[in-house]
């Protein structure tokens, strides 16, 4: 019999909900906390996040842990007998797990209290538009504000018992990149009489193509990638718009700005070309995950004495994670957890091994254990 987390993990899978819509999220997980022994325990709600305090027998030191709750716009193809209910949404990126290792995190200090104290972070909006930042500016945190954080983030490419992190930058600074390119409709047999808006966007995104090649220092990886183009309603009607939806990816400060200044120019390029309007939104923006070095260090020493776990120092990852507006603030570190799985992140078919979600809790436990008592 599956254990409850992983219960837990396969009812969360069957309600993927949006960023700050994550009602029945946070309703499943307000009922779960209410059948664990509730003496040293506080919620607090925030939006549809949830915050968990459980006191310490003896506290000097108060520790957290940081579960992400939304799910992506994601059909879901995979073959579990727990699919999504949610039409057209899924849970694709982990999230699932993440707060079902959380809940096991709670349930474990819920009945065999450490010496310290613990906060458990339920936060909303992960894939955007970003739940860390308000939450961490939120009246609801700020006396329970750890000095010490950690999360996780389920890793396809690893086996089942491996995690995977290392010192410094893990995850990748992001900026979303919303591009509307405005022209003239027309009549698709009148070309000449119109401003293609099809034509403008599909050049725009081959001349955005050319930033990380031609414009960003080899050494310093960075990535523009364009997830979604819209334009146009019919196959003989001129577009009169087009709409690029994408992320910019970068593991400097710097070249996230010189990107930002590249596709302005771009946009400027294609304004005059196309005698067309271009207006550029970035949406939200997420820190690097940065992992403070002395703490990965330890904790990566303390699991090379574990023998359940392979440990493996990992390279960065042009990931992105709101989770580095709680490293800006906090001390500590994220690491990847093997789940073995074919497909990768966001993927329609990605079926992490549920195995993993025990081992985690297992670890993270014993681990906040250990550094409890030192
Ligand atoms: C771990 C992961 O997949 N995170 C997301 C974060 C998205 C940030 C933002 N909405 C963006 O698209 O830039 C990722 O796509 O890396």
């Amino acid at each position: 019999m599956a254990s409850p987390f992983v219960e837990l993990r396969r009812q969360l899978h069957q309600i993927p909900e949006p960023g700050f819509q994550e009602f029945k999220t946070q309703q499943l997980l307000l009922d779960t906390l209410a059948r664990l022994p509730q003496d040293r325990m506080i919620i607090r709600t925030w939006r549809t996040g949830i915050l968990v305090y459980i006191a310490g027998t003896n506290p000097k030191k108060r520790y957290g842990y940081r579960a992400d709750m939304d799910g992506l716009p994601i059909t879901e193809e995979t073959t579990l007998p727990f699919p999504s209910q949610h039409p057209g949404y899924m849970h694709a990126c982990g999230h699932d797990l993440h707060m079902s290792i959380g809940m096991g995190v709670i349930a474990h200090f819920a009945n065999e209290p450490m010496q310290d104290d613990l906060v458990v972070f339920f936060q909303p909006a992960e894939e955007g538009p970003g739940g860390a930042l308000p939450m961490l500016a939120a009246e609801e945190l700020q006396d329970w504000k750890p000095d010490q954080i950690v999360a996780l983030h389920i890793a396809p490419e690893y086996p089942v018992g491996t995690i995977a992190t290392k010192p410094e930058i893990l995850f990748a600074n992001t900026s979303e990149l919303f591009i509307d390119l405005l022209g003239k409709g027309g009549h698709a047999a009148y070309p000449h009489q119109a401003n293609d808006m099809i034509v403008a966007g599909a050049q725009m995104v081959g001349q955005l193509h050319t930033i990380v090649s031609r414009n960003v220092n080899p050494l310093d990886s960075a990535v523009i990638t364009i997830g979604k183009m819209e334009a146009g309603t019919k196959q003989n009607i001129i577009a009169e718009k087009a709409r690029l939806e994408g992320t910019i990816r970068t593991l400097s400060a710097d070249s996230m700005a010189k990107i930002k200044k590249r596709i302005e120019a771009v946009a400027s390029g294609i304004e005059s070309s196309y005698d067309c309007k271009v207006t550029i939104d970035y949406g939200s923006n997420y820190r690097q995950v940065y992992n403070d070095p002395a703490l990965t260090e330890e904790f990566m020493d303390w699991l090379r004495g574990n023998d359940n776990i392979h440990l493996i120092e990992c390279t960065e990852a042009m990931t992105g994670e709101d989770f580095g507006y709680f490293l800006e603030q906090i001390p500590g570190f994220m690491f990847w957890l093997g789940v073995d799985t074919p497909h990768g992140l966001h993927h329609a078919k990605i079926e992490p091994d549920e195995r993993a979600i025990d081992i985690a809790i297992e670890t993270i436990t014993a681990y906040l254990r250990h550094h409890s008592s030192r």
